[in-house]
């Protein structure tokens, strides 16, 4: 609670102000970004509008046009320039019309705090893009899959820091995403339930060979975990990464002390809404006093999701192609893209 906590000292430099005079990012205003949307092809049709609307989050119809409109124009040119690349690398090693064979999903990840919106980036660019004529098939698909059960969480003590690296099965994860990467045909990834608070045993996403993947998560831009030494001290075969895995990746970013606000609403919303349904990990709260499961609320704040944004969220944030800087109202205040 009234923490203060300038977004510059995150622990890693503000990507577009590093200590240098130079910046890997090309920075962009809003009254920049949003220029583009004049120019940026498929206007949303009504049908996208009701569409979106279904998606179930407050969206700012206006705000997607000048924001997720150029952003998934400039993702199909992206993926056309690497379809591109596989192709001419296939011509290269003489694979004949084996563009197939080199060139795999694209993937897009989303990454950020817990609250920050990444569910509902991903879902607008997961809409977005399948609206193209050459990216028709998008799957999305969450991290939270991938976190321990809650039964081996407790095991290891580690039920305090759901959403911590070390709270996922981080070897199924990057599994997952190098046997997409790789063109597997089908692959599939486990599915967690927020109303359970756990993982589903059985349940699980099909992902068969789609044009894009959206890729969401706290962690999709984490390092590698320090790999363990074997017993001849040499290092274990362990430094691949997620981000190894990724084409393009999207940082979404706010100021901690709005992201606090935002992740504090949502709760009282889901107090009055889901967690009255049968089942509900949450149940309990729904039924006690506002302020005392607020309380509760800022407290998970503090020590679990600012603590995790802190130590391992914020510091990857340099890593991503692209970051979307949101003010406290959630629009876009400005975009920072990589340099190519
Ligand atoms: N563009 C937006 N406009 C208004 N509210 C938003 C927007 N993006 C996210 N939110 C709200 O902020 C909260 C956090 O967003 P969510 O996508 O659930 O975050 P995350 O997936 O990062 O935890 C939700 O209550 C969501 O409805
Ligand atoms: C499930 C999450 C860890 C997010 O997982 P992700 O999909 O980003 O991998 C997070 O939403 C969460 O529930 N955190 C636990 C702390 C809390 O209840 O706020």
């Amino acid at each position: 609670m009234g923490q203060t906590w300038p977004v510059s000292t995150t622990g890693s430099p503000d990507p577009a102000r590093p200590t240098s005079a130079a910046s890997p990012y090309i920075e962009l205003d809003r009254e920049r970004w949003r220029a583009l949307a004049r120019t940026a092809p498929l206007p949303l049709t009504q049908a996208d509008v009701e569409k979106l609307r279904g998606l179930g989050d407050p969206i700012d119809l206006p705000e997607v046009d000048v924001v997720y409109r150029p952003l998934t124009a400039l993702l199909e040119d992206y993926i056309a320039a690497t379809r591109e690349r596989a192709r001419r690398t296939a011509e290269f090693l003489g694979l004949g019309q084996g563009a197939e064979r080199v060139s795999t999903p694209f993937v897009v990840a989303v990454a950020g705090s817990v609250a920050v919106g990444k569910s509902t980036t991903a879902r607008l660019i997961a809409h977005l893009l399948a609206r193209f004529e050459a990216t028709p098939s998008v799957a999305l698909v969450t991290t939270d899959g991938f976190l321990l059960p809650n039964r081996v969480l407790e095991e290891r003590g580690l039920t305090a820091r759901k959403g911590f690296p070390e709270s996922y099965d981080r070897r199924a994860l990057l599994d997952f995403v190098a046997a997409v990467k790789s063109g597997a045909p089908r692959v599939e990834a486990p599915v967690y339930s927020h109303r359970v608070y756990d993982v589903v045993p059985g349940a699980s996403v099909v992902v068969e060979r789609p044009d894009v993947l959206v890729l969401e998560g706290l962690n999709v831009l984490q390092p590698a975990p320090r790999g363990r030494r074997g017993a001849s001290g040499s290092q274990a075969p362990s430094a691949l990464a997620v981000s190894d895995f990724i084409d393009f990746s999207i940082y979404v970013d706010a100021d901690p002390l709005d992201i606090r606000r935002w992740y504090l609403d949502r709760f009282l919303t889901l107090k009055r809404t889901a967690f009255t349904e049968p089942g509900s990990y949450f149940q309990r709260f729904a039924a006690i006093p506002d302020d005392i499961a607020l309380a509760a609320a800022s407290e998970v704040w503090e020590s679990v999701n600012l603590t995790n944004l802190r130590e391992n969220i914020a510091p990857t944030r340099g890593r991503a192609t692209l970051v979307l800087d949101k003010g406290p109202d959630h629009r876009m205040r400005r975009v920072l893209l990589r340099k190519a």
